[in-house]
């Protein structure tokens, strides 16, 4: 008889033999049995709580580490676009032209300081991961825009070293516009970890990579008006301190400003970080204020304005993309080189901080009033506190360092701003096919 014939087709046929040699050994096999379907049910128990456990999701639950998902990149025909991408087409106003590798291309400044670039004739090659913290087809968008103007976005972290290394070997970049970041100041509470992650981690993995470089090259990076924290001093300077950050975004933004001056004196990098100031326009943030309330506005819903205590009023130095990009591109053309290579600092090297804001405050019921006279529809207005979540009740820049060393003189007001922002929602969100995220 064969193994397989006793094997019994159904548990209710299954015989006894009478040896008790045999029946000891069915215990000891059934017992083992028991034992082996006890151990695999505490496995699967333990396994079960392990992938449930918050502290070991997977990647696409934690948005802190959803950057870290792995994209393609490499080979031929990628290195060629590359190049491709980053070939300086044109003489500008500044000499031979320059080479660019824009980080954060597909956000808002990126994009629009990237069609700058490529429109002078500046060799630009963008980076971004595409996350998304909010809408990422916008972002697609502004990659499609930008694609038919020759810019090449690679698709990548500015957290992976093995990437950055790659691009900087394939091209000899002139400047580094170092725009990626995790934008946006309440969401802070929400997932500081993405704070971290990009604006500190991200920022030494690129420093890293620039530093080591040959040649290495002058770095342009976004700092924020928010690094003036609790400062009560009017207008806002760069000589004022900044010690007190009322948000972790703005202590990253600062930690960030520091750690340019580490890497400024030990290796020769010349850094310079631009303070913006509440950047709207076209293409711009959907998590932004004046962006949502056109969203809300329209869509009848009620909008929050924030009220200082005692009534006192909440005001932003909004400064229009176009200035922004003219101070962005101001900074990239009086850049001195960086003195080291290959890690080894040859002399001092520049470091500077400018303040790109509009030197003229408006209370956020304004700018409300304004988009309803513009959008022709009245606001559901809900006055509330000033929520302790980062935000700060006013900035005010002094542009006065910018306006003489990059020559940035901001000529758009609110109002024209606004119209040109409005003109773009409508258009980009026409017909109701895409709600905006
Ligand atoms: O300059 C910067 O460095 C930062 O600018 C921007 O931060 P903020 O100036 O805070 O802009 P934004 O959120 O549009 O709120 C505008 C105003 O509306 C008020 N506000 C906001 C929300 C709301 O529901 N109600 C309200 O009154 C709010 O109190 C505020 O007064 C960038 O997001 C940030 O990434 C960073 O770049």
């Amino acid at each position: 008889m064969s193994h397989l014939d006793t094997t019994p087709s159904t548990p209710g046929k299954f015989k006894l033999e009478k040896s008790p040699y045999v029946h000891n050994r069915l215990r000891w096999h059934s017992s083992l049995a028991k034992l082996t379907c006890w151990s695999f049910m505490f496995l699967g128990f333990i396994l079960i709580f392990f992938f449930r456990s918050p502290s070991s999701s997977p990647l696409p639950q934690d948005p802190s580490r959803r950057s870290l998902r792995t994209y393609n990149w490499g080979g031929p025909v990628w290195e060629k676009r590359v190049r491709s991408s980053a070939r300086i087409r044109s003489r500008n106003g500044n000499g031979n032209g320059i080479s660019v590798l824009v980080t954060g291309a597909a956000g808002f400044v990126g994009t629009h300081v990237s069609a700058a670039l490529k429109r002078r004739g500046d060799g630009v090659l963008g980076l971004d991961n595409f996350n998304d913290y909010y809408d990422p087809s916008l972002k697609r968008a502004r990659q499609a825009l930008l694609e038919r103007s020759g810019v090449f976005i690679v698709e990548g972290d500015i957290n992976d070293s093995a990437l950055l290394r790659k691009l900087l070997e394939v091209v000899a970049f002139t400047h580094v516009m170092h725009l990626a970041a995790q934008a946006g100041v309440r969401y802070a509470m929400e997932n500081p970890a993405s704070y971290v992650h990009s604006n500190i981690a991200g920022f030494v993995s690129l420093l890293e990579i620039c530093k080591s470089a040959n040649p290495q090259p002058a770095i342009v990076w976004a700092s924020s008006s928010s690094v003036y924290g609790l400062n009560t001093k009017v207008p806002f300077s760069e000589r004022d301190t900044t010690d007190q950050p009322a948000s972790l975004y703005a202590a990253t933004k600062k930690a960030g400003e520091e750690i340019a001056h580490t890497y400024n004196h030990i290796y020769g990098l010349s850094l310079t970080g631009l303070r913006f100031f509440t950047v709207y326009g076209p293409w711009g943030r959907p998590d932004m204020a004046y962006f949502f309330f056109t969203r809300d506005i329209l869509k009848g819903k009620s909008i929050s304005i924030f009220e200082a205590a005692n009534h006192g009023t909440v005001a932003r130095d909004f400064t229009y993309i176009d200035d922004i990009v003219k101070g962005c591109l101001g900074a990239l053309d009086t850049a001195e080189k960086s003195t080291g290579s290959g890690g080894k600092k040859k002399g001092p090297a520049q470091l500077r901080v400018y303040n790109l804001g509009n030197m003229s405050p408006v209370p956020v019921s304004d700018l409300v009033s304004i988009l309803e006279r513009l959008l022709k529809v009245n606001a559901k207005r809900s006055i509330m506190k000033l929520p302790r979540n980062g935000d700060i009740q006013f900035t005010h820049a002094n542009i006065s360092l910018a306006q003489r060393e990059l020559g940035y003189k901001p000529e758009t007001d609110l109002q024209t701003g606004l119209k040109k922002f409005v003109r773009w929602y409508l258009s980009y969100y026409s017909g109701g096919k895409k709600a905006a995220g």
